[in-house]
């Protein structure tokens, strides 16, 4: 479905030159500010790369500006400062063009604004095409229908599906003109747990197929680890790191990060002191699962459990010793009481300064 030329669409800005040597999509320097809301923080100073043909997720708390980062990638909105150049061209703004948007990118949005919910799904994917050749038309519109697993949907109208339905014929609907990047903005919102999963196999199997890049906006960290190649971490507008879901997760740049994917333990250089005497930092992150509970009481101030969430396949558990409190993974369910004492040994942890 994607078309991969070097040259610019006419979706150019006719005084830029193309820049050498930079990432498929890069973004320097970028800052944005909402004058009609000064205490808004936008976006300040970010700069990173996207690589072609790969998932790249930008994860963050509400109001950290993740949609405001993708709708500038896209060129809804300018930038007050840096810029975003995609293949080396710089992606024109909303008053560059007469239809803002950038013609070799889609969005989908999180509420499905593009859908017409009266007509077919048939008809919301095709009409994305014109009419000059329609034998084209329809093997398009059926290859998109196929390749999100809604063929069979083709005669249904729009107000009749679910939402996890909807959002397969906003992406069909998205494809359909072979865009070589898609922006998804909570792409998985409306979708329920089990569909989720076909969902993210789906589009992933689309990126290997046809070396799409997709960019999308997520605040769910198990959806971004298990989808992504590349993550994204905003906070209150500045970019808290970036690198592969594996690396960020298991070397945390800060505290934010950690507690994001993790819901790690942060603990003060006072707290860490108890647990970890001979290091000294700032925080220590200890993501729970770098905890191990040891039944024999080894220490003269044990921990105590404080409480055991049934989590299905295992456990999480709250201990706490004086002002410590800590939570812990337990993968042999029925094994704690609560209040128990017990000592603990802290498998990993890392030390930010
Ligand atoms: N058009 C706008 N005008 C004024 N302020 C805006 C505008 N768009 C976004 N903002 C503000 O910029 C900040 C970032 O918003 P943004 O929607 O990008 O965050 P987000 O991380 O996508 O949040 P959420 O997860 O809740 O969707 C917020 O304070 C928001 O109110």
């Amino acid at each position: 479905m994607a078309n991969n030329t070097n040259t610019p669409s006419c979706d150019f800005i006719p005084s830029d030159t193309q820049k050498q040597g930079l990432a498929y999509i890069q973004v320097d320097n970028l800052s944005k500010r909402f004058s009609d809301k000064p205490d808004s923080l936008g976006l300040t100073q970010i700069s990173f790369g996207v690589e072609q043909g790969k998932i790249t997720a930008i994860i963050g708390e509400s109001g950290s500006g993740k949609s405001t980062l993708l709708r500038l990638i896209y060129g809804l909105a300018s930038p007050d400062e840096g810029e975003i150049r995609f293949k080396g061209w710089k992606v024109p703004g909303p008053f560059d063009k007469l239809i803002p948007g950038h013609e070799d990118m889609r969005l989908v949005s999180q509420h499905f604004d593009d859908l017409n919910t009266y007509a077919n799904v048939w008809d919301n994917v095709a009409s994305r095409l014109s009419n000059t050749n329609l034998l084209e038309k329809h093997d398009k519109t059926e290859i998109a229908l196929n390749s999100l697993n809604i063929l069979r949907l083709s005669k249904q109208r729009i107000a009749d599906l679910s939402g996890g339905e909807k959002q397969r014929v906003a992406i069909a609907r998205a494809l359909v003109t072979g865009p070589q990047v898609l922006l998804m903005d909570e792409p998985f919102n409306q979708v329920d747990a089990s569909f989720r999963d076909h969902l993210q196999q789906d589009i992933r199997k689309i990126v290997d197929e046809i070396g799409l890049t997709v960019i999308m906006v997520s605040h769910d960290p198990s959806e971004v680890l298990a989808l992504s190649d590349a993550l994204l971490i905003l906070q209150d507008g500045n970019l808290m790191g970036a690198g592969s879901p594996k690396e960020i997760y298991n070397n945390p740049p800060n505290a934010y990060t950690a507690r994001l994917l993790a819901r790690s333990n942060i603990l003060s250089e006072e707290e860490a002191s108890y647990l970890l005497p001979e290091i000294s930092a700032k925080e220590i992150i200890i993501h729970p699962e770098w905890i191990r509970i040891d039944e024999i009481v080894r220490t003269t101030t044990p921990f105590t459990i404080q409480n055991i969430l049934f989590k299905g396949f295992y456990e999480e558990i709250i201990l706490s010793a004086e002002k410590l409190q800590l939570r812990c993974i337990n993968k042999m369910p029925n094994r704690y009481q609560l209040g128990q004492q017990v000592s603990i040994e802290v498998l990993q942890h890392k030390a930010i300064n």
